[in-house]
């Protein structure tokens, strides 16, 4: 696909401890779109968005951001860089003591010097974004699940960021706030904008509104190229990923089995 990239992952290696988890991964992510991001389980995709946060630190290879290698900035940069970048984690995090609408508010209120008119109107044009306009004055214990998710987004983009990372965005939804959310990632890459990554294990909804997808395993990239393409794949692991089989070609390990055999 040729498109221009917001982000550049160039040649990373990243351990835990004693544990590698990326060896020597390049990824592009094209601006203005949504890129899925899918994997087995422990994989690293949430790492990735942590390297690309800049909250962990590369043993090797660099990433940029708008060109900028994000690992070279000193605290305060880095910071300003930060306002550019949002994560969506998946349990949404809002402030049990806050309304909604502080709940938006906040980001404004740390990171601009808005007055209070124009904060409303920035806050309630988030909601509206939404479509949580109408539950502004209630608390995060009033909310369903999915109205949770939605207050989550609208603060995520309040100081209108230039990319939004969604970890998980649908897990614990019933199919029709997964629906829900699926287009309001799509309408928010649409109408604002903005660059989206989604990590996720849906892969049937993320196929339908991604405009590229890497699909990780093992520290490298298994596969990558648009919905289509993966769909098309004729690389047996691809297949084997997307239909979810458990045997074939790519040898899954289930969660803890690492420790497990540590422990032997
Ligand atoms: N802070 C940490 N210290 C040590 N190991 C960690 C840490 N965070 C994650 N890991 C390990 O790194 C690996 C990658 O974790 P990560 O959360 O990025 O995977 P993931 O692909 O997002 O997984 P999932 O799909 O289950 O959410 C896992 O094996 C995990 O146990």
């Amino acid at each position: 696909m040729n498109f221009e990239s917001l982000i550049e992952v160039k040649d990373v290696s990243f351990s835990y401890l004693n544990k590698q988890i990326y060896k020597n991964l390049s990824l592009s992510i094209p601006k203005g779109k949504i890129t899925a991001i899918l994997g087995p389980s422990g994989t690293g995709k949430t790492t990735i968005l942590r390297l690309i946060g800049a909250q962990l630190v590369p043993d090797k290879g660099e990433i940029l951001f708008d060109g900028i290698n994000v690992h070279s900035l000193r605290r305060k940069q880095l910071y300003k860089l930060r306002e550019r970048m949002s994560m969506l984690f998946q349990s949404g995090a809002l402030f049990a003591d806050m309304t909604v609408f502080e709940n938006v508010a906040f980001p404004l209120r740390e990171h601009t010097n808005l007055s209070e008119d124009l904060l409303a109107d920035v806050v309630l044009m988030n909601l509206e974004a939404v479509g949580m306009r109408h539950a502004a004055n209630l608390y995060p214990s009033e909310l369903s699940g999915g109205m949770a998710r939605r207050a989550a987004l609208a603060r995520s983009i309040a100081l209108d960021p230039d990319l939004v990372m969604y970890d998980e965005p649908f897990v614990g939804q019933d199919p029709i706030t997964k629906g829900v959310l699926v287009k309001l990632i799509s309408d928010i890459n649409k109408s604002l904008g903005k660059t989206s990554i989604v990590v996720t294990h849906d892969v049937k909804e993320i196929l339908e509104i991604a405009h590229y997808v890497y699909i990780l395993a093992e520290g490298s990239v298994l596969g990558q190229g648009t919905p289509e393409e993966i769909l098309n794949s004729t690389d047996p692991r691809v297949n084997q990923f997307i239909r979810g089989d458990f045997d074939g070609p790519y040898a899954y390990k289930l969660k803890g089995e690492d420790n497990y055999i540590e422990e032997l």
